[in-house]
């Protein structure tokens, strides 16, 4: 017999399931992600930490788990709400059924919802607090209340929380063609990354670029990172609310100053229109997907991107010293600018998808080629 699992909203939506991870109870704030793969990408992104994830591919766990699929080393996800899992899981490199995997990572987790008629929910009335509770008895009234006492995000500082203990060296170079082993290309830059919550494929294609990779905790002083004499920073991805994240945006400021090499993605993006004195939004239901279309105004291209937030700049905030490159055609939200006299940019969704699409990853180059001017 499966072992009942309930999911309820803040609104009083009340879902009836089964348990496909750990049982106990887990409360956060309830998104949807549209992509049809890279669940496993998603569950150990760090940018979700404090978010109920629900998948609308309604078979999730197809193939099902294994050690390389990670963006960080564990789970970070609050929990994760799916229609069907699969009774098998079938890919030459799994090596863990999804529910087994949930369950060593202590991850509870839903099955056998309408996550149709849930996301319908979060669209109409934007992202809500929610609780699952797992195990043989559930009680509506419990996880209700569960869901009505979770504060939301909005002030919450979690780049602190989930960054590095300490700083260390990206070493794992490049994979090879065959998936397996690495290469170690050239190093022509020194870069610091701030690590915010930061994705593993971030750190790869920054390698691939040639760069060496110190990654530093959140709360590293600018002065710090300037005395290592990088020839650019990083600012990573992240979870929770970028306007908590004091230190982060002063440092930037600095680094904005010293008219270093600079390059923002996602939460890093966010904290550099802070830093520039821009203001920060919280979205309706924001994007989290794989295909959301974005359009470079440079040249009018379409690119279809990888998406995870839940925030966005207010581009009317941004300074005059400001070009927008990029905008969503979903629905014309900001989603990338440049300085017009500092060599500094960056993009509001994930140029590294893992998972997505690779279309944008040549803003990968382009923060070689500031670094390359810079010199
Ligand atoms: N992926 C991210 O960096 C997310 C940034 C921020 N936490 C947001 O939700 O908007």
């Amino acid at each position: 017999m499966p072992i009942p699992a309930l999911l309820a909203l803040e609104d009083g939506s009340v879902f009836h399931g089964h348990a496909v991870g750990a049982t106990g109870e887990t409360t956060g704030e309830v998104v949807f992600n549209t992509a049809m793969t890279g669940y496993q990408e998603i569950l150990t992104d760090p940018s979700y930490s404090r978010q109920l994830v629900t998948l609308t591919y309604p078979h999730i766990g197809n193939t099902g788990c294994n050690a390389e699929d990670v963006e960080s080393e564990t789970v970070q996800a609050a929990g994760l709400i799916v229609r069907d899992v699969p009774r098998r899981a079938s890919n030459w490199r799994s090596s863990e059924s999804l529910p087994d995997y949930l369950k060593r990572h202590g991850i509870v987790a839903i099955a056998g919802i309408d996550t149709r008629r849930l996301t319908r929910i979060l669209r109409d009335k934007g992202a809500l607090a929610g609780c699952i509770l797992a195990g043989e008895q559930v009680d509506a009234e419990a996880a209700l209340a569960k869901a009505r006492a979770f504060p939301g995000l909005n002030g919450m500082d979690l780049a602190k929380v989930v960054t590095t203990a300490r700083t260390y060296a990206w070493n794992e170079g490049v994979y090879n063609l065959d998936k397996t082993t690495f290469s170690q290309p050239a190093r022509r830059f020194k870069v610091v990354a701030y690590d915010f919550g930061v994705k593993r494929n971030i750190l790869r294609l920054l390698a691939e670029q040639g760069c060496d990779i110190t990654v530093v905790p959140a709360q590293t002083p600018a002065t710090e990172v300037l005395a290592m004499k990088p020839d650019g920073v990083f600012l990573s991805n992240g979870p929770g609310d970028p306007a908590a994240c004091d230190y982060a945006i002063a440092a930037t400021k600095t680094f904005l100053e010293a008219k270093i090499p600079l390059f923002g993605i996602c939460l890093g993006h966010q904290i550099m229109g802070l830093a520039l004195g821009a203001k920060t939004l919280k979205m309706k239901f924001g994007h989290h997907g794989a295909n959301h279309p974005v359009k470079d105004l440079d040249d009018g291209r379409v690119l279809i991107t990888s998406q995870n937030h839940g925030f966005a700049v207010d581009p009317a905030t941004l300074p005059a010293n400001v070009r927008v490159t990029h905008n969503s055609l979903f629905d014309g939200s900001l989603q990338g600018f440049a300085l017009t006299d500092r060599p500094a940019f960056c993009f509001q969704g994930h140029p590294e998808a893992s998972p997505g699409p690779h279309d944008i990853g040549y803003l990968f180059d382009r923060f070689a080629q500031l670094m390359q001017e810079a010199r």
